[in-house]
């Protein structure tokens, strides 16, 4: 197929040329002749900043932008249905959660091509061709144990969240050249639907993954201006809440709301990729090193300061600012542990609207009353904008304050279990999982993979019985692991579910030293090849 004197490959199945027309791929083309280039710039200055903070570089707000931080101005008005964004549910984009999602009694659902995907083919197109069918109002389905699917008259308003810059898209090549996974996403989503969402009183609203500062915002900004002169509709009119989820964003939330001042609809705090970005931004500083993954919670000094950040940030910008993702979701047959896992959520909201927070995220439809409730009861107006939080002073260090507590034995155990059992079906189609009760996604892995790394590389005896974390210690408990997932899943499924494989990548991830930026970047070539050879 051709794209003004380019080549496209695509792959091709049923119903997806209903999503992969001409006109599309030649708006998405256009997008990428204009932007690509920008998109692989701003990835060389990540690297670059990566080089600079492994020289022992620290991180500061921006000398540059200071007038920026310092100057009196608001963010557009927001359009009516994002107003009050209490409770937020997010998920994969198959065809059952989206109606689920829709369902479920939140305010907006973020459909996720991004944490919660796993970014096969056929997930991306079906993806596409789901929503499609979303907005329009022709969305059911019928399950195979018979249960039928389809949309209530009053669904949750839906944002959407493409892939990050980092990713490209294989099957979609200009050139021989893979386009850049954000685009492919977000083009086709907004040639499709940018006008049918109008029409039918709303809009094209999106969630921006995994920035780390606002030269990255403009580019999406620069994106947003060019698509709605090209399609014609109104500038403004894409709205667009940024995850404040690394670390060097958190030293740039006020530019990058300026950067998408007339499409911006606020900030979100992306707690499990921060998390991440923390400890590979600071990768060779020795004294960064975390505790267990179970102790860094939101009420952890550097965490903390981080949101409150936010919703300081965002109030002086007339701005949302929406919290982040408990991982319990609702815990079958047995009540205990079910209401322990509501207690936990109930008290991570309850800090989070008393902070400030204008809304925030459930992973599963079982908590959304819960979490209404509380943000009802917090939270009477549609939000808390104009609570300003100017009480709230946070520094630098503030932002960067390294968490003290423990490392043991089964915190590593479940660091290592966690990434092969992630990896394994984010391998099988499968971008988000409920594994110890708690939902895994991309996000929360890449903690788990990236703290045995650092434990590895880190001085002696650091595990709480005073031993130390060493390559064979990871490798004896890897294999334990191993023997247990097989055990448990027996020959037959233990084959069929890639578990080798994510066995190999997990290894591959901690024995090297380079500290692989995504994992889902390695992974994705064994995406590519499909399943277990
Ligand atoms: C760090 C971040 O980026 S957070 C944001 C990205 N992550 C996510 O969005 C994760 C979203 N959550 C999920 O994917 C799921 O809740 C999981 C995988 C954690 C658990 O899913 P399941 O094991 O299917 O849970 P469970 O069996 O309890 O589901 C019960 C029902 O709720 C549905 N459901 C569960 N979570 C969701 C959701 N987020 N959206 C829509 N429907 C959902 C299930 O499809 C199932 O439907 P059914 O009864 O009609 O068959
Ligand atoms: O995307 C959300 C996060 O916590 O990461
Ligand atoms: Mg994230």
């Amino acid at each position: 197929m051709l794209i003004k004197n380019t080549e496209v490959q695509i792959t091709s199945e049923e119903r997806y040329e209903e999503i992969l027309t001409p006109e599309a791929l030649e708006f998405i083309g256009k997008l990428h002749n204009h932007f690509d280039e920008r998109r692989r710039n701003l990835l060389e200055i990540r690297k670059k900043l990566q080089e600079k903070l492994n020289e022992g570089g620290k991180l500061d707000f921006l000398k540059e932008t200071k007038d920026v931080r310092d100057d009196q101005w608001e963010i557009d008005p927001l359009p009516r249905d994002l107003q009050d964004r209490r409770v937020e549910i997010t998920g994969p984009v198959n065809r059952k959660m989206i109606i689920n999602a829709l369902n479920s009694g939140a305010k907006t659902f973020m459909a996720d091509f991004e944490d919660a995907t796993s970014p096969t083919w056929e997930n991306m197109m079906q993806g596409q061709i789901n929503l499609r069918d979303a907005i329009r109002k022709q969305i059911d389905f019928q399950a195979e144990n018979g249960k039928s699917y389809s949309l209530n008259d009053d669904p949750a308003v839906l944002m959407v969240r493409p892939r990050g810059w980092h990713l490209e898209e294989k099957n979609i090549r200009v050139n021989n050249k893979p386009l850049s996974a954000s685009l492919v996403d977000f083009g086709l989503y907004l040639f499709h639907n940018a006008k049918e969402l109008l029409h039918r009183g709303t809009g094209p609203y999106f969630y921006l993954p995994k920035l780390e500062n606002h030269l990255e915002a403009r580019l999406w900004n620069d994106i947003f201006v060019f698509v709605q002169n090209d399609l014609g509709i109104p500038q403004g009119t894409i709205k667009a809440t940024v995850l404040i989820e690394t670390i060097t964003a958190a030293f740039e939330m006020d530019e990058i709301l300026y950067e998408l001042k007339e499409h911006s609809a606020g900030l979100n705090c992306g707690r499990w990729d921060y998390i991440f970005s923390y400890i590979k931004k600071f990768q060779t500083d020795p004294d960064v090193i975390l505790p267990d993954r179970s102790i860094v919670t939101m009420e952890v000094p550097f965490m903390r300061s981080y949101s409150l950040l936010a919703i300081k940030t965002c109030h002086k910008r007339g701005a949302p600012a929406i919290g982040g993702m408990a991982a319990q979701i609702p815990v079958k047959n047995n009540d205990q542990a079910n209401e322990a896992a509501f207690n936990k959520v109930r008290a991570d909201k309850e800090r989070e609207v008393n902070d400030g927070h204008d809304g925030t995220w459930v992973a599963h439809p079982g908590m959304v009353q819960l979490v209404r409730d509380v943000f009802d009861k917090g939270m009477p107006a549609p939000n808390q904008i104009s609570r300003k939080r100017e009480d709230v002073k946070v520094t630098a260090a503030d932002l960067v304050e390294i968490p003290k507590g423990a490392i043991t034995e089964q915190g590593l155990r479940t660091n290592i279990n966690v990434g092969i059992l992630y990896i394994a079906a984010w391998l099988s189609g499968s971008g988000a999982v409920p594994i110890n009760n708690l939902m895994e996604d991309a996000a929360t892995a890449e903690i788990s993979r990236a703290q045995v790394w650092q434990w590895i590389r880190h001085p002696k005896g650091i595990l709480s019985d005073g031993r130390d974390i060493t390559l064979e210690l990871v490798e004896t408990i890897l294999e334990e692991e191993i023997t247990q997932i097989k055990g448990n899943e027996g020959e037959l499924n233990f084959r069929k579910g890639n578990y080798e494989k994510a066995a190999q990548i997990f290894h591959n991830l901690i024995n090297q030293d380079l500290f692989e930026e995504f994992l889902t970047l390695p992974a994705y070539g064994q995406l590519l090849k499909g399943g277990n050879e």
